[in-house]
């Protein structure tokens, strides 16, 4: 990105002071560690590229107007939800609407399904995971929906793999943008050809799920030392799909260039943040896609929105715990989208 700033040149002595004033105010620590710890190129940490990150987030946002109507901003689904885990797959879901997509669907187990209906009246909830139709009962909601979220509380049922295997070939033939997180990447690790070159997918592993596509895919052993190049070889390998590396800092590529997200979040590692970035995400990409890479300055719309959920969810975080200390949880991160997402994107 330190190469293509041409664009931003006539902005940037304004937005950095705009940065400076709202960092200060925001963390009352030095404006150059704030801004390091928020966003790093590979190989340059510049406060002029911390800006324009945000700013590129700022410009696929869509605009709150009258002139819409319900569904546009955003129609989203999250594949997900067991037996044992109903709250990953809530998580992302809700997560999704309260960045502002207007509706949200999970696709879940039958035994799912009323537990998750219970936790939100605000989620549209399928019991069709496991069902025999389950391809089908998917199938015909994808012309509606913008962006599928897969694997946030889907367990390892060979069965509910298989449907979510024909699940994810009937959306990449629709052009669906597809975020794979949690045990959809277990999916991937086992036949990575699955998701192979589809660039409207990005794959949001942590530590133990990159190294476990990492060995699936490049036969490596996790190279701990360089993360960045771990992940750029990785979105390579699997033909440029984005993918994001969470963790003490985020790393993000999309096989031509790698950024870095360090924005402050907490010493928490509660569960369920990772389902707060997949649903989050879902949203997000949706809207690069829409704004196209007129609006992100020509870098990869799916690269811009995964900034934009690293970020944020790692605000939620910080915010959260200034609130809550030792007794935070994804809930209450969750209460702090909107305040995060206003700081972040709408100054
Ligand atoms: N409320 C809910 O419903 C939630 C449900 N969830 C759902 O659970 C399902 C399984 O997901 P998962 O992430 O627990 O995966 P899995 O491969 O079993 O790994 C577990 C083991 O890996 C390790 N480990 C993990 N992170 C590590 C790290 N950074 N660095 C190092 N080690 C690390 C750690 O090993 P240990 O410390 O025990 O040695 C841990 O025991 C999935 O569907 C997901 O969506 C979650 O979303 C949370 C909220
Ligand atoms: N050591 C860390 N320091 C700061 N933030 C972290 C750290 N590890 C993870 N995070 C942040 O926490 C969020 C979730 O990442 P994590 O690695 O916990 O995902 P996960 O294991 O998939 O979570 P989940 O419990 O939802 O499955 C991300 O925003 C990431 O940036
Ligand atoms: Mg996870």
């Amino acid at each position: 990105m330190a190469t293509r700033t041409g664009a931003w040149a006539a902005v940037a002595a304004a937005a950095v002071v705009a940065v400076l004033s709202a960092a200060l105010s925001l963390y009352g620590s030095p404006l150059d560690a704030v801004l390091k710890r928020a966003f790093s190129l590979h190989n340059a940490h510049s406060v002029k590229g911390m800006e324009d990150a945000l700013q590129l987030v700022r410009n696929i946002v869509p605009p709150l107007t009258a002139k819409k109507h319900k569904g546009q901003d955003g129609r989203v689904g999250v594949v997900g939800g067991c037996r044992e885990y109903t709250g990953a797959p809530y998580f992302a879901a809700i997560s999704a609407l309260k960045v502002g997509a207007d509706l949200s669907h999970v696709f879940c187990t039958q035994e799912a399904a009323p537990v998750i209906k219970a936790y939100s009246p605000e989620l549209i909830v399928h019991p069709v995971l496991d069902s025999p139709d389950a391809v089908h009962d998917v199938g015909k909601w994808l012309p509606r929906l913008h962006a599928l979220v897969v694997g946030p509380g889907l367990g390892r049922d060979d069965v509910l793999l298989s449907n979510v295997k024909d699940i994810l070939e009937a959306s990449k033939a629709r052009g669906i943008p597809i975020v794979i997180d949690a045990d959809g990447l277990w999916l991937i690790a086992q036949q990575p050809a699955l998701i192979q070159g589809y660039q409207k997918a990005v794959l949001t592993p942590n530590h133990v799920e990159f190294s476990r596509l990492s060995e699936a895919v490049l036969g490596d052993p996790l190279d701990g030392q360089d993360r960045r190049g771990a992940v750029l070889r990785l979105s390579q390998a699997l033909g440029n799909v984005t993918v994001v590396q969470k963790g003490e800092r985020d790393v993000i590529s999309d096989g031509k260039q790698v950024l870095e997200c360090s924005q402050e979040g907490s010493g928490r590692r509660c569960g369920g943040q990772g389902d707060l970035l997949s649903g989050s995400l879902g949203v997000l990409v949706h809207w690069a896609l829409q704004a196209g890479p007129e609006r992100t300055d020509g870098f990869s719309p799916l690269l811009v929105a995964a900034f934009g959920a690293c970020t944020l969810t790692r605000q939620c975080s910080h915010q959260a715990f200034q609130k809550h200390g030792r007794s935070t949880t994804t809930t209450d991160m969750i209460a702090e989208v909107g305040p995060a997402f206003s700081r972040l994107f709408e100054t």
